[in-house]
Order: C-alpha cells, then sequence, then structure tokens
C-alpha cells in the first residue's frame, strides 16, 4: 500500500555548506531534478560502497499540487515563485515578435516540483521516430527498450471501483508493475461537465483506448495523474527518490543552494570524469568537487547545455563570437530546442445544462463547498476537488485522421522536398547553417517526421480535457528548431532561448488543419444539446488561411512547458551531443541525463519520460560499474 509521503515529510541529512562534503566522491550529479534524483536513487542503492553527490540550485520548497487548499481562488494556485526558474523567450518575428513564457522547477525534484501533474507516455511510434532520425545505434531506445523502465519508474495504484463506475476510468494494468515511491493514480473526482468533450470526441468517431501507456496512444485516453493516492499530494523527484530513501544511504548526499558553473579537464580530455566547479549561493564563493567515476549533467534543458557552454564545450563559432575558448566542437549544444506549442479555441453554451450537472467549477464560488472540499481533502484517502491537477482526459490524433489524405500527403512531401531541394538549412538558426552535422540532423528529422505525419497511430495533435469551454491545440511535432544560448553580459545567470516558433512556415499548415478539426466538435449531438456555439475563432476567419494563421498567432502558447532536446542523443555527423549510453561524444567520464538528450519531442507530457530515461540511464551506468568491479576480481555486489 502506498506510503502517505506529503510535502511535510522530513528532510533529512540535506547539505547547504562545502565544509560538510566527502573530499571526493564516486559520481557527481550536477541537478536534482527528475531525471537526477532518479539515478542517485538507484545508484545509492544499487552500489552502497559508492559514494553520490547531487548539487542542486534550488532549496527544498513547498510545491504543492495544482490545486491544493488553501486558495482564495480555485485554480488561482501560486507555487512560490522561489521553485521556478522563470525565462522569457526571444521576441518571435514569425508570431507577431511575441515572447514565450517558459517555467522550470528550481528546487530540489526539478519540474516534477512544480508541474502540471499530467502523467502521460510517448508512444511506440515516437521511439520508431527517434530511431529514423538516429539509425541503427538508438534500436536500444526502441519501446522494448524503455517499456521496463516506465514499467519500473512509477507505483501505480487503481482507482477504487466506486470511482470508477462513477467516472469511467479504464486502465491496464500489464502497463505498470513498478514499486517505487514515485505514484501515479487517477483523481477520485472529475467536475461534472467532464464527459461533454469525451462524447463530443466519441460522437467524432476517434477511437477509445483503453490505456494509453502501453504503447498506443492514437485516440481518446484516459491520463493518471503523479499524486499519491492516500493524501492526493503532489508525487515528486524530491520526496519519491530523496526524501523517501536517503535517511538509509550513508553513501547519498544532496548539496542545495549550489550552482554547478562549469567542468574542466585540468588533465586533458583524454583523462575524464571532469572537474566539477561549483558556486556556493549563499557565500558566491566558488570551489572544485571531483568524481573518481562519472560526472552526469541534468540540470535540464536550459542549464545543461549552459553549463557546457561555460566549459567551451558547443558550437566553435558561437564559442569564439562569446569570447570564450573552444574546449570540444560540439554543434548540437544548446541547438535543435523544441517545445510543444498551439493556439486554443473557445465557446459558449447557450442552453442550460441539467440540474443533475454537479459540481462544476463554479461551485468553488461558495464557501461552503469551498470549506466541504476543503474537508474532503484532509481525509485519508483524500477526496474532492482539491484531488485534480490539470485534466485526465486528452484526445490524441494523427494528421492523416483528422485531416484529408491529400492535405497529409501534401505536407510529408513539402518536407521531403525542402531535404531533397537542399533548403533545410534556411530553416534553422543562423548560426547552425554552418554546421554540416546540424544540418544533416535537420534532414533526418524532416524525413522521419514526413513518415511519421502520415501515419495513422502517430499522433501530431494532443487536447488535454477538463472542464469549460475552451480547449488548448498542442501541436506534438513542430519542425521549428531554436537555440539556447548564454546571457554574455552575466554569464552565470538564465540562458537566452529563441524559440523560433512557427519559423518553418509548414508548423502553421499543420496548426491550421488541428484548429479546422477541433472546431468539429460545435456540430456533435452532445455539445448541440447544449447549444455550443463558436466564440473564436469565427466561421469566416476558420474559412480563410491567411486570417486562421493571423488568428492561431494571436492564441499561440509558445511552450506548454515540454522543452528539450538541446543536447541530442544523436551520432556525432547528425549533430548528436551523446550517444545511446548517453556519453557525450569525445568526452570522458561524462553524461548527459536529462530531456536534453531526446533528438525530437514525443507525443507526450515529458515527466514520465523523464523518470524512465532516469531509470534507463541508472541501469546502464551501473551494469557499466558493476562489469568493471567484476572485472578487477571483486565479484558482483
Ligand atoms: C510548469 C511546468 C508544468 C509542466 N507540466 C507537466 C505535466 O503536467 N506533465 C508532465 O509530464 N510534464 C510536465 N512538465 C514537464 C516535466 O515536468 C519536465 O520536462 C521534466 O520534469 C524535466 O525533467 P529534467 O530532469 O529534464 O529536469 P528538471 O526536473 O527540471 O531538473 C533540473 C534540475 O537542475 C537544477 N539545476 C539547473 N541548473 C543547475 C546548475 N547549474 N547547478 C545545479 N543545479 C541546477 C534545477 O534547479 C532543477 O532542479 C512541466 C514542466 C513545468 C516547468
Amino acid at each position: 500500500s502506498p506510503v502517505a509521503t506529503g510535502s511535510a515529510r522530513p528532510w533529512r541529512q540535506v547539505k547547504r555548506q562545502t565544509s560538510q562534503l566527502r573530499d571526493s566522491y564516486d559520481f557527481v550529479i550536477a541537478g536534482g531534478g527528475t531525471t537526477g534524483l532518479t539515478i542517485a536513487d538507484r545508484l545509492t542503492e544499487a552500489f552502497p560502497e559508492k559514494t553520490v553527490l547531487v548539487i542542486e540550485y534550488g532549496e527544498i520548497q513547498p510545491t504543492p499540487g495544482t490545486f491544493d487548499p488553501p486558495q482564495t481562488v480555485w485554480g488561482g494556485a501560486v507555487i512560490g515563485q522561489a521553485a521556478y526558474w522563470t525565462f522569457n523567450s526571444l521576441p518571435n518575428p514569425d508570431v507577431k515578435n511575441k515572447t514565450g513564457l517558459v517555467l522550470a522547477g528550481k528546487t530540489v525534484g526539478g519540474s516534477s516540483a512544480v508541474n502540471g501533474m499530467f502523467f502521460d507516455r510517448p508512444a511506440q511510434v515516437d521511439f520508431d521516430l527517434w530511431s529514423n532520425i538516429g539509425g541503427a545505434g538508438l534500436k536500444s531506445w526502441d519501446w522494448d527498450g524503455l517499456f521496463p523502465f516506465f514499467k519500473k519508474s512509477v507505483t501505480f495504484t487503481e482507482p477504487t471501483a466506486e470511482v470508477v463506475q462513477k467516472y469511467g476510468y479504464t486502465w491496464d494494468m500489464s502497463a505498470y508493475g513498478g514499486t517505487t515511491p514515485i505514484y501515479s493514480t487517477f483523481p477520485p473526482f472529475l467536475w461534472a461537465d467532464h464527459p461533454i468533450m469525451r462524447n463530443a470526441w466519441k460522437e467524432l468517431k476517434v477511437k477509445v483506448q483503453k490505456e494509453c501507456a502501453g504503447g498506443f496512444k492514437d485516440g481518446l485516453c484516459w491520463i493518471p495523474i503523479s499524486e499519491n493516492p492516500m493524501t492526493a499530494r503532489r508525487s515528486h523527484a524530491g520526496i519519491g527518490h530523496y526524501a523517501a530513501v536517503n535517511t538509509s544511504r550513508s553513501n547519498y548526499d544532496l548539496l542545495v543552494r549550489h550552482q554547478v558553473t562549469k567542468i574542466t579537464y585540468p588533465n586533458g580530455l583524454d583523462t575524464g570524469p571532469p572537474v566539477v566547479q561549483v558556486k556556493s549561493l549563499v557565500t558566491e564563493k566558488l570551489f572544485n568537487v571531483s568524481a573518481k567515476a562519472e560526472v552526469i549533467l541534468s540540470a535540464g534543458v536550459f542549464n545543461t547545455p549552459s553549463i557546457l557552454l561555460r566549459s567551451g564545450i558547443g558550437p566553435d563559432n558561437y564559442l569564439s563570437t562569446a569570447g570564450i575558448s573552444l574546449v570540444h566542437h560540439l554543434p548540437g549544444v544548446g541547438s535543435n530546442l523544441q517545445d510543444h506549442s498551439g493556439p486554443g479555441i473557445s465557446w459558449n453554451y447557450t442552453l442550460p445544462f441539467e440540474a443533475s450537472m454537479w459540481p462544476l467549477p463554479s461551485a468553488m464560488l461558495d464557501p461552503d463547498f469551498v470549506a466541504n472540499a476543503t474537508a474532503d481533502f484532509d481525509k485519508i484517502p483524500a477526496r474532492g476537488p482539491y484531488t485534480l491537477a490539470q485534466s485526465n482526459t486528452a484526445l490524441f490524433l494523427s494528421l492523416s485522421k483528422m485531416a484529408s489524405s491529400t492535405l497529409a500527403r501534401s505536407i510529408s512531401t513539402k518536407m521531403r522536398q525542402i531535404v531533397s531541394a537542399k533548403t533545410s538549412a534556411s530553416y534553422l538558426p543562423r548560426e547552425s547553417r554552418a554546421h554540416p552535422e546540424l544540418v544533416a540532423g535537420y534532414d533526418a528529422q524532416l524525413l522521419a517526421l514526413a513518415k511519421f505525419y502520415e501515419n495513422p497511430l502517430a499522433p501530431t495533435l494532443e487536447v488535454p480535457w477538463a472542464t469549460g469551454t475552451a480547449a488548448r491545440l498542442i501541436f506534438l511535432h513542430s519542425l521549428s528548431r531554436g537555440t539556447v544560448r548564454l546571457n554574455l553580459s552575466s554569464p552565470l545567470d538564465q540562458p537566452i532561448l529563441d524559440f523560433r516558433t512557427a519559423s518553418n512556415p509548414i508548423d502553421m499548415l499543420v496548426h491550421l488543419a488541428h484548429v479546422r478539426f477541433l472546431r468539429k466538435i460545435y456540430q456533435t449531438p452532445t455539445m448541440q444539446r447544449y447549444g455550443a456555439v463558436e466564440v473564436a475563432p469565427s466561421e469566416e476567419i476558420a474559412n480563410d488561411d491567411a486570417k486562421l494563421a493571423d488568428y492561431v498567432k494571436d492564441t499561440m502558447t509558445f511552450s506548454f512547458m515540454h522543452p528539450c532536446c538541446t543536447a541530442a542523443m544523436l551520432p556525432p555527423k547528425k549533430g548528436g551531443v551523446v550517444g545511446p549510453d548517453l556519453k557525450v561524444h569525445g568526452l570522458k567520464g561524462l553524461r548527459i541525463a536529462d530531456m536534453s538528450v531526446l533528438p525530437v519531442l514525443p507525443s507526450s507530457h515529458l515527466s514520465a519520460l523523464a523518470y524512465a530515461v532516469g531509470e534507463k540511464a541508472a541501469h546502464a551506468i551501473i551494469e557499466e560499474w558493476d562489469g568493471k568491479a567484476k572485472g578487477k576480481g571483486k565479484g558482483k555486489r
């Protein structure tokens, strides 16, 4: 049965000062986030005789669930700003010079401690896409190579029979089986209008999936959330992979409020692992930490490439402009930035709901309802509206299923033409065009994505759903590529992001197809029953490509907080930064393990994948060092 771990759980043995550290460690992990803490947990468990240090920029923070009380207004969840990195991307000339906001977790647990708790997995087709881009070397990252780690990474708890009867959740236990203190479950509450959209989609004849975590997710999915099933408190890496295990692990040190600034190879690149330079955020003093076995960078999609760039590891032309001495030319560092983006639509109901359709979120304006909801949340197991996160339903649909097959084919043909006409470089950031490896990698992405877009099982659109009269249309596989670069006037501060959303004009064609498809919901019997009328866009706008493109730009969300791919797992000749073993190309004793290693975005939010990548990385590291120990005649632990 699940352990009732909430944010009140005592955090022991956390280090805050350099003087509390050992002289050296076997493994040093930069970043105590989703992936980094997963690895630290597994390494300290597997190797009681080896020491592991995790260096985390942030502090331990209270990190409530998405809607945990007390709140003055339900849905106005404001998590302490200290727990966030807040970035604004550069003004985007392709989207009316707008800038995009993106957050990341700056606390023990990283983004898993502040995210929307939507806990879905990618589909098989996503990993086929990776190997179509990267080649046979990525075979170990296909579905069969990852599924065991998805299973291992989470303890899924089934909802009660009463809850299932009320809401109709479906799942398949063969997709689960883990017993780790990272939890997921379905909430014991949904708003009464939740079925409206599900029914509308069913009436559009989309496939209804019983379980979407088992490799197939085209169609209508139930999505669990990352919360403890007893307390309904957020389950995150800080609690599960540190607080829940560290007291029994004398080899597990966590140093908070320290920034990994750079890594150095004092004895040359052939002698690793690198030395890690660290800055205390309290005293501002710099000092070095050394690792005997490996250094693992796990500082996230924006900060992992920043550490490398400050270390002189990155594109030679950029480093030269930045005035940073070149240590190792790797053009993929900080390149290939991607995120899920997309517009929104909205509507109104002109006919009343039945009296039985209660409660709706407007009930949270009633103080008595809120008082009951708060009392329900404090029960064990918790109940009521505060157990919710952002959504539990989503539609995942392929372009070929939602648009005419001619449109889907013509979009894929355009992608192939860009490659055959050798014009793909013109869609990359100016500085990336100088690197044939990055162009070759982008060509491989375009060709693989052209095939992906034609596959009826490969989703390009996600629409998450909970309640209300508006929906976001998440474009899952954009062709636009951005960059992460240092702020040269203050290189230790947050880096500069350029999302370059919609810089490849094909993306706009896909956005238009998505909006045009989703507008069909208004004609479904369920929506008609409540007199659904469109608010935005209008019929007139939707029928005109230029006007609809303008509308998409006006309502564009640049980041659904799923940035990735800035240190991609690809061969060097395709602009890769790490190999399938997550070792950095050409450097000794250094791996990267976080969402920067993805070659392209998957058809999912990223936290479940981050845990799985952490589990797979830990497995590879343990196998390697176990083998080394055996090779030295030490035998198995
Ligand atoms: C607001 C928000 C909402 C999201 N919603 C969802 C969702 O609902 N579902 C979902 O599946 N995914 C969601 N995501 C995405 C998902 O949570 C992340 O993609 C994933 O957790 C990233 O894991 P990571 O290991 O790559 O990085 P992180 O978990 O972000 O870890 C990186 C860690 O490194 C630390 N760090 C950074 N720089 C340094 C440095 N120089 N030295 C030391 N430490 C450093 C950071 O403080 C952080 O703790 C959301 C993300 C955010 C930010």
